[in-house]
């Protein structure tokens, strides 16, 4: 059984555009599928969980297929952790402004190939799915979640106009780029305190952010991890601190060629977790969607995986 969840809002309308060719190519393929269109923030988890209830009664396997942004996955992952998801698959079909999710796994951009690896898969994966604990809430993570200068990016860039505008014009991207630069000058960084795996213990007096990565970008194609493997139950954590904002803008083209690492200042680790304190209260995302601000935060590997189907 083939379900679809499609946010028709991602990238500003964008969504439906791609679903009404999705949906073309499946009718002519006489495929059976059952739709759920997205009508508010939260509503993907809800579908989802209802999804993988419903589908869960007579013991057979189903693909479950997301028309949407990374926050739209995201949603779709927090849904089915709340259930029984073993017998689900995840098929993708990116409509997103950022897409790191597909881009990290090599995933199919184009609506006809997105369609023929959800319905003739020539491979799937197995990809982990990461947890962002705070004193307040938790969610799960596909693709990354991190505190700081980069969450407060995120934040930023849900609420602002300039998005839709970009987004029609196809720069979306350049959202991200052009509001990292404008907090850029705002931001003040402050000193933070980490524990890596319950053991090493760092002190950063002069703290930008925490990336927490399950695949190598975020933010749209920024390579923070480029080590970072998607099925190594592992998370990797891309770490700016101790650096003046001049080096910061210096080094920020490098790191879409993941060459930032390169700089002092600049730190990556492999670990299962990560508690990170602050002495102020600091924005937190996860997958890009934001989940407020906290002063205490446990990234971690949360031991589920969830396989995704492959061109
Ligand atoms: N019907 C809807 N109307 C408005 N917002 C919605 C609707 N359905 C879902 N959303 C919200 O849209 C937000 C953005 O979705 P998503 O991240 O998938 O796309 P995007 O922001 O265009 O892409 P990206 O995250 O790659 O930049 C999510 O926070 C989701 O909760």
């Amino acid at each position: 059984m083939y379900y679809f969840i499609i946010n028709p809002h991602s990238r500003s309308g964008h969504g439906l555009e791609v679903w009404q060719k999705a949906d073309a190519i499946l009718q002519e393929k006489g495929v059976e599928y059952t739709t759920y269109f997205t009508e508010y923030t939260g509503h993907a988890d809800r579908i989802a969980a209802h999804i993988a209830e419903q589908s869960s009664v007579g013991g057979t396997s189903c693909t479950l297929s997301v028309v949407g942004g990374d926050g739209t996955l995201n949603e779709v992952i927090n849904g089915l952790v709340k259930k029984d998801f073993s017998h689900i698959t995840l098929g993708y079909i990116p409509t997103g402004s950022g897409n790191d999710f597909a881009r990290g796994l090599g995933l199919p951009t184009e609506v006809s190939a997105c369609i023929e690896a959800i319905l003739s898969p020539k491979a799937c994966t197995l990809t982990d799915i990461g947890m962002a604990v705070s004193k307040e809430t938790s969610r799960y993570f596909l693709v990354s979640s991190g505190i700081g200068y980069d969450a407060d990016i995120c934040r930023k860039v849900m609420v602002s106009p300039l998005k839709k505008a970009m987004n029609k014009l196809h720069l979306g991207k350049l959202t991200y780029v052009l509001i990292a630069l404008k907090l850029l000058i705002q931001y003040r960084p402050c000193p933070v305190s980490m524990r890596l795996d319950r053991d090493k213990v760092l002190h950063f007096s002069r703290f930008f952010f925490i990336a927490g990565m399950n695949t190598k970008y975020e933010g749209g194609g920024v390579k923070f991890c480029p080590d970072a493997q998607f099925n190594d139950r592992k998370l990797d954590i891309c770490l700016a601190g101790e650096l003046g904002k001049c080096k910061i803008l210096a080094l920020f083209p490098t790191a879409f060629f993941g060459k930032h690492t390169w700089f002092s200042g600049v730190k990556t680790y492999r670990c299962d977790s990560l508690e990170i304190h602050s002495r102020v209260p600091l924005p937190v995302h996860c997958d890009g969607e934001s989940m407020g601000e906290t002063d205490r935060l446990l990234l971690r590997v949360s031991g589920k995986q969830i396989p995704v189907l492959l061109r």
